[in-house]
């Protein structure tokens, strides 16, 4: 999808207490995985509760492009019949991933392991972002790349006749570059290893294992993991049901939590280790969070989560946390607002590669809105209390920006206005009607040019 040209500004009105029973929509990295591994099956996976927003609905139509059939039918199931594993087709255009890192970054590994030239672009966001995180692993395997500078979108790479197993260790903590190489090496003769010195969401791991490839992962002397991947498997298409996205259920959670009166259930809640932070760490601030019902489905944690009004106390989230609540930070910040006392964040150097320079656009949204915070190249130090509002926050094209100081609006003194909502389609395209049917009220403005 090409970049977005009108921006949508939003305000959130101070809200009435939050009720109800609620499902956010799908797990984005589960979808975007379930798409790309049935584009390498042999026959039909069947996917259910797949995430229908912006960034995965790019990499639907990246695996149309790569040759694979991708449909949706009337009931909402999404069938997907795969080429093999080195079964891709040279694109005939360029492949645009809009706003999506991880649709971009886990494709360049898809296609790195097939001689054909393949084209990447995203939008103004994507285009700012470090590509030579990927490219530089990937290139090591045999790939041929030409990018910008600094290693930046578009770019084409071409990949070889033959591919290279290689042994990675990953020098920053990210799943995505962990999975970009898996994927690289599942067309890769030989064991292509991956090291991960902290331990990151391993929906690949766990999804490949599920199509049948044979992937071992062990324990790395001295911390760590090492996860061992034998090439040129045949993976066989699965039944795949999508849980609710932990890291979209923040925005409920973190909302009923601040709002007085509130007690919302958000069910079916994706509950695997490497993501849920971020409950951890607003139950030490004092959360009252029930984590009921809970269950496994299709090898993942799920469970429904109770959660009622309470007052917080601010904390030292660890650093070694970070992982597992890298895309909640934005919103822990706008809960450690309304938080009495300091909550300190180190170890959060990550969050300026995302969507947006998250750590500058949150300190920006919250001083705006009178709240006092600190921050460094790696943390960022929030002092809460009662919050002024009345701000209009900048959100550089980064839906979470925009949906955690819509919350932040919830309880603020004054309104707080986005400069653009536009972009929470990316991940959650019903975060407005469902906030608003939980009792929370939004005022649109005019839309204006971007
Ligand atoms: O693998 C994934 O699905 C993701 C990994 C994380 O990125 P990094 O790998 O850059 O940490 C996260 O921020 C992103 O939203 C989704
Ligand atoms: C960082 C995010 O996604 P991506 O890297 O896929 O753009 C996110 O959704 O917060």
């Amino acid at each position: 999808m090409a970049s977005q040209a009108i921006a949508r500004p939003l305000t959130s009105l101070t809200s009435a207490p939050l009720r109800g029973r609620v499902r956010v929509p799908g797990d984005k990295s589960i979808s975007h995985r379930a798409l790309m591994l049935g584009a390498l099956a042999v026959g039909e996976t069947v996917i259910t509760g797949l995430l229908e927003a912006e960034d995965v609905m790019n990499t639907a139509a990246a695996m149309r492009a790569f040759g694979a059939t991708v449909i949706r039918d009337d009931a909402g199931v999404w069938r997907v019949n795969g080429l093999g594993v080195g079964g891709l087709l040279e694109p005939a255009g360029i492949v645009d991933f809009g706003n999506a890192g991880t649709g971009v970054r886990l494709t360049m590994g898809l296609a790195a392991a097939q001689p054909i030239a393949v084209t990447f672009t995203g939008d103004a966001s994507l285009i700012k972002r470090p590509m030579g995180r990927v490219l530089e692993p990937l290139s090591e395997m045999g790939v041929e790349v030409i990018a910008r500078s600094g290693g930046r979108l578009p770019l084409t790479m071409r990949g070889p006749r033959l591919p290279l197993p290689i042994t990675y260790r990953l020098p920053v903590s990210s799943a995505q570059v962990k999975s970009a190489v898996l994927l690289a090496g599942l067309g890769t003769p030989g064991v292509t290893t991956v090291i991960e010195p902290v331990f990151t969401r391993d929906h690949t791991e766990r999804m490949l294992k599920g199509f049948g490839a044979d992937i071992e992962i062990s324990d790395e002397p001295g911390g760590g993991r090492r996860i061992a991947l034998a090439g040129r498997p045949e993976l066989k298409p699965q039944a795949i049901d999508v849980p609710a996205d932990p890291s979209s259920a923040a925005f409920p959670i973190v909302a009923a939590t601040l709002v007085e009166g509130s007690d919302v259930t958000v069910e079916g809640v994706l509950m695997n280790p490497a993501r849920i932070g971020l409950i951890d760490t607003l139950l030490e601030m004092g959360a009252d969070i029930e984590v009921t019902a809970e269950r496994t489905t299709g090898g993942e944690r799920l469970a429904d989560l109770r959660v009622r009004h309470a007052e917080l106390k601010g904390v030292t989230v660890p650093a070694e946390r970070a992982p597992s609540m890298i895309d909640e930070y934005p919103i822990l910040a706008v809960a450690a607002a309304a938080a009495s006392g300091e909550t300190r964040m180190p170890g959060i150097g990550e969050m300026r590669v995302k969507e947006s320079d998250r750590l500058a656009a949150v300190a920006a949204g919250l001083r705006v809105n009178g709240v006092a915070c600190s921050e460094g190249p790696d943390w960022l130090s929030v002092r809460g209390g009662r919050i002024a509002g009345g701000g209009r926050v900048v959100t550089h094209l980064d839906h979470r920006i925009a949906m955690s100081f819509l919350v932040l609006g919830m309880v603020a003194g004054n309104p707080v206005s986005v400069d653009d909502a536009s972009m929470i389609a990316t991940s959650f395209p019903t975060f407005e009607a469902l906030m608003t049917g939980l009792g929370a009220s939004f005022e649109a403005a005019e839309a204006a040019d971007a």
